[in-house]
This record gives C-alpha cells, sequence and structure tokens, in this order.
C-alpha cells in the first residue's frame, strides 16, 4: 500500500549535515499493522514525516498504491494527505473547543455542513467509547480520554492509513493497553491500516503485526513481531527485546536455559507442564514474563538440570515448538 524505496533525509544545519533517515526502503502491506521502532533520534518521527509527505525527502521515492508521490500535484497530494490521520503523543486537541467540536473541526475544513458534521462526530465519540464527554473540553480530561478524541478526530474523514507517532507514550501502562486494544479494533473492524512509532517493545508486542527496528536513520532489521522477538539479529533489535535492565537475573552465577515466550502460550501450564515432564525439581533464577491477553511474553531463567533432565525439558520445549538456549556462565 505504502513503499518507500531509498528514502533519504537530510537537514542542513549551521556548517553541519544531520542525515535523520538514511537509505530507508518498506512495504507497508494493506491492513497490516506496521511498527517501526527505535531509541530516540533514530528518525522514526522523520520517517513519518517522509511517508505523509510533510517532509520531502532529500531523495528516494514514495509511493501511495502506484503513485509516486514525489512526482505528485498539489491536488494529488491533498487527495492523498486526506487518506491519511495521525495521532501524536501531546494529543494536539484544540483547548478552546469541546470534544465534539475537536472531531467536528477536520470535517468543516472539508466542507462538511455543521449538522451532518455534528453527527459524524457524535458516531465517532461513541466509536472510541467517550460519547459522555461530547460537551466536556480537553483540560476536563486524562490523558487516554484525550487520546480517544484524537483517534476519532483521526478518523473523521474516514483515513486509509492512521499514522500514531508515539501515541501512547504519555499514559501509564493500563491506560496504554486499553488505546492499544481501540486501534486494533478499528484496524480489525473498519480495515484502517496502521502505523505505529515508538521506542517501548511492549507496544509492539502487543499490537503489531510486522515491525522495522531503526537505528541512526536506518533499518536494522525487519519481520514478523514473532520473528523479531524470538531472536533479534541485529544490535538495536537485541537492546530493544532484552533490555539489561529487564534481565530476569542480572548475572546468574549457574549455567542455565533462557526459555522464551513469545504469546503463543501462557507461562503456568508451561511451567506446571515441564515440571511434569521432567519429572524433576527445577530451580527458576529468574523471570520477566507478562502476560498479554492471556498470553505470555518475556522469558524465563532455569538452572540447568543434569543432562538426563535437560533432555527432557528440551524435548517438551521442542515439542511446544518453544525457543531456548543453553547459556554458560563464564565463571572466570
Ligand atoms: N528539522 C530538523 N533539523 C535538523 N535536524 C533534525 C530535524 N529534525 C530531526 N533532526 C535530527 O534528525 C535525527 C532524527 O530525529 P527524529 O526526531 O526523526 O528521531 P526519532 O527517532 O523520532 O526520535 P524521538 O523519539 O526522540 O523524536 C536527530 O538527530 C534529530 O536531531
Amino acid at each position: 500500500m505504502i513503499r518507500l524505496e531509498h528514502v533519504t533525509k537530510k537537514f542542513k544545519t549551521k556548517g553541519n549535515e544531520v542525515i535523520a533517515v538514511n537509505d530507508v526502503s518498506l512495504d507497508i502491506n494493506k491492513g497490516e499493522i506496521f511498527g517501526i521502532i527505535g531509541f530516540s533520534g533514530a528518525g522514526k518521527s522523520t520517517l513519518v514525516r517522509c511517508i505523509n509527505l510533510l517532509e520531502v525527502p532529500t531523495s528516494g521515492a514514495v509511493y501511495f498504491e502506484d503513485t509516486d508521490l514525489m512526482k505528485a500535484d498539489k491536488k494529488e497530494l491533498r487527495a492523498y494527505r486526506q487518506k491519511i490521520g495521525m495521532i501524536f503523543q501531546q494529543f494536539n486537541l484544540l483547548a478552546q473547543r469541546t470534544v465534539l467540536d475537536n472531531v467536528c473541526y477536520p470535517l468543516e475544513v472539508a466542507g462538511m455542513k455543521k449538522k451532518e458534521a455534528r453527527e459524524r462526530a457524535g458516531e465517532l465519540l461513541e466509536l472510541v467509547g467517550i460519547a459522555d464527554k461530547a460537551e466536556a473540553y480537553p483540560s476536563q480530561l486524562s490523558g487516554g480520554q484525550k487520546q480517544r478524541v484524537a483517534i476519532a478526530r483521526a478518523l473523521s474523514t474516514n483515513p486509509e492509513v492512521l499514522l500514531c507517532d508515539e501515541a501512547t507514550s504519555a499514559l501509564d501502562p493500563i491506560t496504554t493497553r486499553s488505546i492499544l486494544e481501540l486501534l486494533k479494533n478499528i484496524n480489525k473492524n473498519m480495515g484502517v491500516t496502521i502505523i505505529v512509532i515508538t521506542h517501548e517493545m511492549k507496544v509492539v508486542e502487543q499490537i503489531c503485526d510486522r515491525v522495522a527496528i531503526m537505528s541512526k536513520g536506518s533499518v536494522e532489521e525487519e519481520g514478523t513481531v514473532q520473528s523479531v522477538f524470538l531472536s533479534p539479529q541485529s544490535e538495536t533489535g537485541k537492546k530493544l527485546v532484552l533490555p539489561e535492565e529487564k534481565e530476569p537475573v542480572s548475572s546468574p552465577t549457574k549455567n542455565y536455559l533462557r526459555i522464551v515466550f513469545d504469546g503463543q502460550s501462557s507461562s503456568e501450564p508451561v511451567l506446571a507442564d515441564l515440571i511434569l515432564e521432567s519429572n524433576a525439581k527445577l530451580n527458576i533464577l529468574g523471570a520477566n514474563t507478562e502476560d498479554i491477553g492471556g498470553s505470555a511474553y518475556g522469558q524465563m531463567l532455569i538452572e540447568k538440570p543434569d543432562q538426563e533432565t535437560l533432555e527432557r525439558v528440551k524435548n517438551y520445549l521442542d515439542k511446544k515448538k518453544m525457543s531456548y538456549e543453553e547459556v554458560e556462565v563464564d565463571r572466570a
């Protein structure tokens, strides 16, 4: 649906040149939720601004379906931008307008009659679960409620694509989860393609189908969330999936088996079955699994048992198609 071909964006500053996006090629498919993840300064926001042509790439091409947007005239570009809705970390609501009027605003700009715009805005507020706040002002809302209004506003013009730039970064974990759930429903029920920019792996885990990992302007790694989560190949991927502070045990002193939970199963039955299957007491050195919608994500470290037990454990994990690695602790 959207194709980036060798997109580069350079900024000239006083006597200096910053390459914010460096030769990025990506294909975003219709109907998917695509994540772009990276640490601060990786170039994510600039890349997104290149996708909606708010920033014109220094070189490369951006295609929407078969249209080369770099060659599009003003009218074509306007039509393209209408197909793209956007939400931000800071919500960007108009403080002087009520919730309903915030959602009406893009419709009025697009020339819709006031009565019709209010009706449509009302339906959208219903859809995002905040119809009871229609007459409130943004300052009277919580962060999660503000983001719901921003989502309703972004959807008002029936976009085909929704760009979410760190949309949950200012929200607490529970509110984050509910906003991500809402985005997932919008994707599923309305068929809106969603592009999510984030620095948090848990956001990618919860809603994305595929992900690109960015560092220093380039895409270091790209793939399904499952494959990247299971075995990140790039340095940045490893840091994001297995951040140091999230290591279950900072420095285990015994050899261990690292078991990866990738969301296919819940950790509790796995653990119970493992113990039954191996017919031995297993010593858990640490775990940081997280239950997301009934599935476990994360990892667990188990002290390496004797060889016979280890084989039984590995057989069970192979049978369950779960990933693991044996780690020898360097005692030098
Ligand atoms: N208008 C600009 N002029 C000069 N340099 C810029 C401009 N916009 C971005 N940059 C630089 O480009 C690089 C990438 O910035 P960008 O904001 O795209 O990264 P990011 O991954 O979105 O980070 P963050 O999450 O912190 O916003 C940074 O080094 C930034 O300083």
